[in-house]
């Protein structure tokens, strides 16, 4: 299977190229000039472009330029040798010569794709010896990513307790799952536990156990979260959010590698390792008194700070080619690619919500779209659809930018839109709305929405 743009003035010819490469499970796209090939397609998706040499407006060799990577057929019914040489010479691959023979017509394609897929095999040997890529399922080159990189796998074979810094969205779990994985425990278990959803009344049982009637409803006796963790990894995503009297209780368990269940005076051995995770600054927690400072320092041994996604522009096409793979597979869906303008787009977009909206975007994408291109109103986005970065003031604080994205798009959207758009659930913006004193508007036809 190949992506084969085929670009051909005459209809007739384009339907039944079309329908010839299809029946060898090829992905075909059309353009009927070279300038509605460049406005309309990411030219360096293809595999392979078919291109008419005579065409209204800039002749097809005028696509040799705009797409030098992409191996380039020359179709020409002026078949003489001085135009075949021409467009060979311009860097065309190979010629047909019109009225082509189907058969030689897919050898001719075939051949081109198998020198593309000998060219593509080198360059991935060469880029996997290049690339300090050295995380799988962790895309990313700019900077800040592979300073992340270099730090896991520095850290994560030790024991070292990890602080994996972030906002929302921005790839902590799996950070935490990266250093479990590359760790000698990747054989144990790995916990995980959102201390943020489990209420304050129960959290100290969840994690630490608790004996036979320890508190009202405590029927037996039961092992905690950490001691499941035992061998292995626990990670504790939104730690910030612990209450104080487990803060403590998990303060033993690093410095004497021990437990109390709730109710019970006999401490028991646990060797785990923790990776702990916020979005929230910590030190400023410890400041106001609810975050234990000496807690702070045993867990804030080696820190890894992952970027938000709007300072990460160059890493958002791979970023985005890769989540819509990951989709198509997951939904079972045929090849999908996006237009040069959806790719422009999810750069231009400043993505408050980081990887977890762009992730949802193209998910919702790929179930509403019925064609093999997904254009910027199926992504859900539209021009000047958030505050621009590159415009807003550099010094600009989530919260600013929170603030200007709920302001600029709530008369448009639902509040269900804003929250997916945002990236985050319909709770969290109605908590973010009443923290930033932003209240919803009454809208007649959210009515329903609830
Ligand atoms: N660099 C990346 N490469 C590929 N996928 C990523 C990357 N970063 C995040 N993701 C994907 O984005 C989604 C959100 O990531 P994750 O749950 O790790 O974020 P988080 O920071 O832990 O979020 P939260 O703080 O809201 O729990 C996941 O599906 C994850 O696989």
């Amino acid at each position: 299977m190949a992506y084969v743009l085929i670009i051909e003035d005459e209809n007739v010819i384009r339907q039944s190229l079309r329908r010839l490469l299809e029946k060898r499970q090829h992905v075909v796209a059309e353009a009927d000039s070279v300038e509605s090939a460049v406005r309309e397609q990411d030219l360096t998706g293809f595999d392979l472009i078919i291109a008419d040499l005579r065409l209204p407006g800039a002749d097809g060799t005028a696509i040799l330029e705009r797409a030098p990577d992409v191996p380039t057929i020359i179709m020409t019914s002026y078949a003489s040798v001085r135009s075949a040489v021409e467009a060979m010479k311009l860097g065309a691959l190979d010629y047909i010569a019109k009225p082509f023979d189907n058969d030689e017509l897919l050898l001719t394609v075939e051949r081109a794709l198998k020198e593309k897929r000998l060219e593509r095999q080198n360059a991935a040997l060469k880029a996997d010896l290049d690339r300090d890529y050295p995380v799988s399922g962790i895309v990313g080159t700019c900077k800040a990513m592979r300073d992340v990189f270099d730090r896991i796998t520095r850290v994560a074979p030790t024991t070292t307790t990890v602080l994996v810094l972030g906002e929302s969205g921005t790839g902590k779990e799996l950070v935490a799952r990266a250093l479990h994985e590359k760790s000698e425990r990747s054989d144990g278990p790995m916990i995980t536990v959102n201390c943020a959803a489990i209420p304050d009344s129960l959290i100290e049982a969840e994690l630490f156990g608790h004996e036979k009637g320890a508190f009202t409803g405590a029927v037996g006796a039961r092992q905690g979260l950490v001691e499941s963790a035992d061998g292995g990894t626990l990670f504790l995503d939104e730690i910030g959010e612990l209450p104080l009297a487990a803060q403590a209780r998990l303060l033993r368990v690093l410095q004497e590698g021990e437990i109390r269940r709730v109710g019970s005076s006999r401490p028991r051995h646990v060797d785990v390792r923790l990776v702990a995770a916020t979005h929230r600054d910590l030190s400023r927690l410890v400041s106001a008194g609810d975050f234990r400072e000496d807690l702070y320092f045993r867990i804030n041994v080696m820190e890894i700070r992952l970027p938000p996604l709007r300072e990460r522009g160059e890493d958002l096409p791979d970023l985005a080619r890769h989540l819509l793979e990951r989709a198509r597979k997951r939904l079972k869906s045929p090849p999908m690619r996006f237009s040069n303008e959806t790719m422009e787009g999810i750069r231009r977009y400043g993505w408050p919500g980081n990887v977890r909206e762009l992730e949802n975007a193209i998910e919702r994408a790929v179930i509403l779209s019925d064609s093999t291109v997904i254009t910027p109103d199926i992504l859900g986005l539209r021009p000047d659809d958030a505050p621009q970065p590159d415009t807003a003031s550099p010094g600009l604080s989530l919260e600013d930018y929170f603030r200007q994205f709920v302001l600029a798009n709530q008369d448009h959207c639902t509040e269900t839109e804003l929250a997916r758009r945002l990236g985050i659930s319909r709770k969290a913006l109605w908590e973010k709305r009443q923290r930033l004193g932003i209240p919803r508007r009454p809208r007649m036809e959210e009515s329903q929405e609830g």
